[in-house]
């Protein structure tokens, strides 16, 4: 398969831009691995204090040919995703002892549902719990006993922060151990109508309830194509997955079976065997064009334009927006998933899934075929279905054709022949913005600015009719520095009524939306942010602002000498409560949204 000549000029840019700091990182693995902290290394009463907790193993443990996984679980009952891995590590270490090697609970993440915390102050600590995450899998794997990781997280941050700490650890083979969708409840457009019918007052709270209970129903990931299956959609096609692991539902012989392959298959890519995968060695330019690549081709989460090029910093790479905008007008929408239409995951999965979109851009020339993947069987093991036969498991090829056109289709059929994400630049700052939710005659939106510096107060002003208009919600100082930069999801229902009432509407802000957020253009991630004197701040109600998403451009129309005079607005008091006080350094600290709106990359100069 000949390379598409964007796909490989992007990846060059990569690769340039990333030079010395992946040489950098590629040796500091190199050195981590001939004598950083691991198990020979330990002292006696290291190694004893490191046994003890898992005595039941420890003559295996002992003999230290075997192979010690370390999991890092996070594990916790706030997310129906997460809540699955419950027994998790308790059937992993009887599979690491049938497949001759051990594994131990290195460690646990805190995980925060963007679900429960939407539009209440602990959405102020969702972004920063990323970087939690990395430092707590860092904690986890600090001890030094293992020579290889299972990672055991699927939702938004979960998965970039515990890549990011593993990818400090990037001499030991790891996997990511994904748990699998919920079955599908209520369908996701149904739940958007009733949420808008209570935002204008024509359903009850009791209605509301039932409705989002029969969408969000049991264990297993939501089911929107959302930041967390983004996350699955990522893994594959990097080849951190056992393939097709993504989208099996919880409790089935089948999600079983994977998980149990992915810690036979870490005993097979162990250090001291021929086949040595380290995490370093998987996750390189090219892996993370693949995930960029996927992730336009789904029309997948904003959140990735900040989480991916966290990820790839944590490896020595450099991955920026204009990648993004480059690859988003060459690689193709191929697949039509709430919010980007009205199939979930499950239905997803069934017209094909990841591997139809990975075996379709792998015949495009749009990813790289040549990865370092965990798996054993190359990538084009990740174009293929996995199934239990026979009480087996196996991997067949997929039909030729989608199983569902309107769901999923060959990149010489495309939804849209380019990408949903555009970036927006202008006197505003640089944004993004994704499309591929968004109706055609609303990627040009021009009207007066309200402007507000918290969603809360844009509620009120929605109740109290003061939207009904062509407007531009301005919500600003929600950038990382200002308040750890919440997703604004809670204003998707409201604004949704506004358009639905026929009036021109768009939300520009330095804030970030959920995965889940669709059918109204925001203009987000704005950088610099208003706090310390982002563009955002100088925006007055009355202001005209065009948000364009054809010319890519975001702009104040206001007279350059009045604009250039006008003094900064203030920012808001930084917020006491629910924890928010002690993440001030991570606030204080964090660095743009394009380099991942992190203090710790910032500090580390990563
Ligand atoms: O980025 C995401 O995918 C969201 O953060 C998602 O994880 C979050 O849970 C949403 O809030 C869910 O959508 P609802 O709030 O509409 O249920
Ligand atoms: S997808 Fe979002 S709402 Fe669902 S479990 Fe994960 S974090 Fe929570």
């Amino acid at each position: 398969m000949t390379l598409h000549a964007e796909i490989a000029a992007v990846t060059d840019r990569v690769i340039e831009a990333s030079k010395q700091r992946r040489a950098a990182y590629l040796d500091l693995i190199r050195r981590e691995r001939e004598n950083g902290v691991d198990r020979p290394r330990l002292g006696c009463a290291n190694l004893a204090h490191g046994y003890a907790g898992t005595d039941e193993q420890r003559d295996e443990m002992k003999d230290s040919r075997r192979m010690n996984v370390g999991i890092v679980t996070a594990y916790n009952d706030m997310l129906s995703a997460h809540s699955t891995y419950y027994r998790y590590p308790e059937q992993m270490k009887v599979w690491a002892l049938q497949a001759g090697i051990t594994a131990q609970v290195a460690g646990g993440v805190p995980a925060m549902c963007d679900g429960v915390t939407q539009g209440y102050p602990g959405m102020e600590l969702s972004l920063f719990s990323r970087d939690t995450i990395a430092l707590s899998t860092a904690v986890a794997l600090s001890h030094g006993m293992f020579e290889g990781a299972a990672l055991l997280g699927i939702c938004d941050k979960i998965v970039p922060g515990l890549l990011m700490g593993a990818l400090r650890f990037g001499h030991l083979p790891t996997v990511m151990i994904p748990g699998g969708p919920m079955r599908s409840g209520l369908p996701n457009k149904e739940k958007a109508r009733v949420r808008e019918l209570y935002a204008e007052g024509k359903a009850s709270r009791e209605e509301l309830l039932e409705a989002e209970i029969a969408a969000y129903h049991s264990k297993g990931t939501c089911t929107f194509y959302g930041t967390a299956n983004s996350n699955q959609m990522m893994m594959e096609a990097m080849g951190l997955h056992v393939p097709g692991a993504a989208f099996a539902n919880p409790g089935t012989k089948l999600r079983q079976e994977l998980t149990r392959e992915a810690v036979q298959q870490l005993a097979r890519i162990g250090w001291e065997g021929d086949d040595y995968r380290p995490l370093g060695h998987c996750v390189d330019e090219r892996a993370i064009v693949n995930a960029a690549v996927v992730l336009l081709a789904t029309g997948g989460s904003t959140n990735h334009l900040i989480h991916l090029p966290a990820i790839a910093r944590s490896a020595g790479i450099v991955l920026d927006w204009e990648d993004f905008d480059r690859l988003s007008k060459t690689v193709p929408l191929i697949t039509r998933v709430y919010p980007n239409g009205s199939a979930d995951v499950n239905m997803f999965e069934d017209a094909g899934g990841p591997p139809f979109v990975i075996r379709e851009l792998t015949k495009a020339g749009m990813l790289h075929d040549d990865i370092l993947t965990i798996s054993d069987k190359g990538f084009a093991a990740y174009g293929t279905k996995p199934d239990i036969v026979d009480d087996k498991l196996v991997w067949n090829e997929l039909p030729e054709e989608s199983g569902d056109d309107a769901i999923v289709r060959p990149v010489d059929n495309p939804f849209w022949h380019e990408g949903g994400f555009r970036i927006l630049t202008g006197n505003l700052g640089r944004s993004c913005i994704k499309i591929s939710a968004v109706e055609e005659d609303r990627w040009i939106i021009e009207a007066p600015a309200r402007v507000f510096s918290d969603q809360l107060a844009v509620q009120e002003a929605f109740k109290a009719g003061e939207l009904d208009q062509d407007v531009i919600v301005v919500v600003r100082f929600q950038g990382p520095r200002a308040n750890g930069m919440p997703e604004l999801h809670k204003l998707t229902p409201p604004l949704g009524v506004l358009q639905n009432r026929g009036f021109r509407v768009a939300l520009v802000t330095d804030g970030r939306m959920s995965g889940a957020s669709g059918k109204v253009p925001c203009a987000i991630h704005t950088s610099p942010e208003a706090k310390g004197g982002g563009p955002l701040a100088k925006v007055r109600d009355g202001d005209i602002i065009r948000v364009d998403a054809v010319a890519g451009t975001l702009e104040a129309k206001v007279d350059p000498a009045e604009w250039e005079a006008r003094d900064y607005a203030e920012a808001p008091a930084e917020a006491m409560g629910t924890g928010r006080e002690i993440f001030a350094l991570m606030r204080h600290g964090a660095n743009e949204a394009e380099q991942g709106a992190s203090a710790l990359l910032a500090e580390a100069d990563l």
